[in-house]
């Protein structure tokens, strides 16, 4: 039963709620199809639990912007929230614990470059939290939860090992300066790092590479675009031997290339948060504790807010007199209080390595690797399908 004045949508069935009208290995065409019969805001039921999907650049402003701290909560009922033991950043729930660590790594921001990987697909991840019946079943879950911690506790050992105290390299060395001024309960303070270090390794590692990936299979098959970048990135750095952050305000073309790149990337597709209390959105009542899903791809491509909303084409960011502009529908990092807490990291990172790799590479989609695939692999983050290329030096400029 949907509370009153609670978002329409889709008829819900006992038990599975809406479960079968959706493509739990890729929901978004299907949020999409539902945004069409319902509006902006709608709600479907996952399992029992209902959740609201909030689409489109106004509606998603109303909620994490306007009514920011109504919306920055993060559910807490969920396979995500056992295996980090609800420690952490991103999935903690809107609150002083989180403000107090959002704070900490917000000033010790850096990352190191291994993966985690995760050990179960993302279709036994959406069945645990949509019928919690089969949590306490002798699944791989138990699995999942040992192997992330200990994929921790070796990345901290290998701290332990190279660090030089006082010299922190990251905020894992950062941690570990701090446990040796102040006296901590051990185990909490193991605790905390533990979570904190895979929250920012899962958040800072797919999620840049696979911005640079969509970037490579788009820059190898629109070579024209991948010239006029190297060429503006020649004439800027010329006799200089490295690029620099600051370099981007003198670079609006390759600018609006790696925002375009990030806007068909579409990374992070949805966001998960939980409303904080009674709240109203668009006119529709939303009780506290609801699931929100804020479909951040619904204002990546939507019609109204960009020139080219379905094509790749950096003039999507390009003004009359090609300067560099950004419209406020570009969201990948989302808005509002939980925004994504390295987006100044990554987008430095995001210009630095393609723009001192397109100055010494040309990227060239091999011949023999027929037509390229643009679609993408569904997941927490976003990928393209794994691909070929052939990377040529160029002739030093
Ligand atoms: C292209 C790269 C990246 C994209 C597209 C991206 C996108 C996002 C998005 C959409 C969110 C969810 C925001 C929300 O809930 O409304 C998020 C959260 C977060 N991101 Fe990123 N991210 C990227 C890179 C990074 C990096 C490099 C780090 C850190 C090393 C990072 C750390 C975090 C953290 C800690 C949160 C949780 C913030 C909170 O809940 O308060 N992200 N990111």
């Amino acid at each position: 039963q949907r509370p009153n004045n609670f978002p329409p949508g889709p008829p819900v069935l006992p038990l599975l709620g809406n479960i079968l009208q959706l493509n739990l290995e890729n929901p978004l065409k299907d949020f999409e199809r539902l945004r069409k019969s319902y509006g902006d805001v709608y709600s479907i039921f996952i399992g029992r639990k209902p959740a609201v999907v909030i689409n489109g650049m106004k509606a998603v402003k109303e909620a994490i912007v306007t009514k920011a701290t109504d919306f920055a909560g993060r559910p807490q009922d969920m396979f995500i929230n056992e295996v980090t033991q609800r420690k952490g950043v991103i999935m903690a729930d809107y609150g002083s614990s989180w403000r107090e660590h959002r704070r900490f790594h917000a000033n010790l921001m850096s990352s190191t470059n291994q993966k985690v990987k995760p050990s179960l697909t993302y279709l036994s991840l959406q069945l645990y939290d949509t019928f919690p019946v089969i949590r306490h079943l002798p699944l791989p879950f138990q699995k999942a939860f040992k192997n992330f911690e200990s994929l921790a506790i070796d990345l901290i050992n290998e701290h332990k090992e190279t660090r030089v105290p006082g010299e922190p390299r990251d905020f894992i060395d950062c941690y570990l300066d701090e446990l040796e001024k102040v006296f901590l309960n051990m185990r909490r303070l193991r605790h905390l790092l533990i979570m904190n270090s895979l929250d920012l390794h899962g958040a800072g590692t797919d999620t840049t590479s696979n911005s640079l990936l969509t970037g490579f299979l788009y820059l190898m098959n629109y070579p024209h675009i991948q010239e006029r970048c190297q060429q503006e990135i020649d004439r800027v750095l010329e006799g200089n031997c490295q690029a620099s952050f600051e370099d981007r305000h003198k670079m609006p073309y390759t600018q609006a290339v790696i925002h375009e790149v990030q806007r068909v990337a579409n990374t992070v597709p949805t966001a998960l948060h939980c409303t904080t209390r009674d709240t109203e959105l668009m006119g529709y009542s939303i009780p506290k504790g609801t699931l929100i899903i804020e479909n951040l791809t619904s204002v990546l491509n939507e019609e109204g807010q960009w020139k080219f909303p379905h094509e790749f084409n950096p003039e999507n960011f390009l003004n009359d007199q090609g300067e560099f502009v950004k419209p406020e529908a570009f969201m990948p990092f989302s808005a509002g209080p939980r925004v994504c807490l390295g987006e100044g990291l990554a987008r430095m990172e995001l210009f630095l390595m393609m723009v001192t790799l397109l100055r010494k590479f040309k990227f060239i989609w091999p011949e023999e690797a027929g037509e390229p695939d643009f679609t993408q692999v569904y997941g927490i983050t976003m990928s393209p399908k794994p691909y070929c290329m052939k990377v040529q030096l160029r002739a030093p400029q």
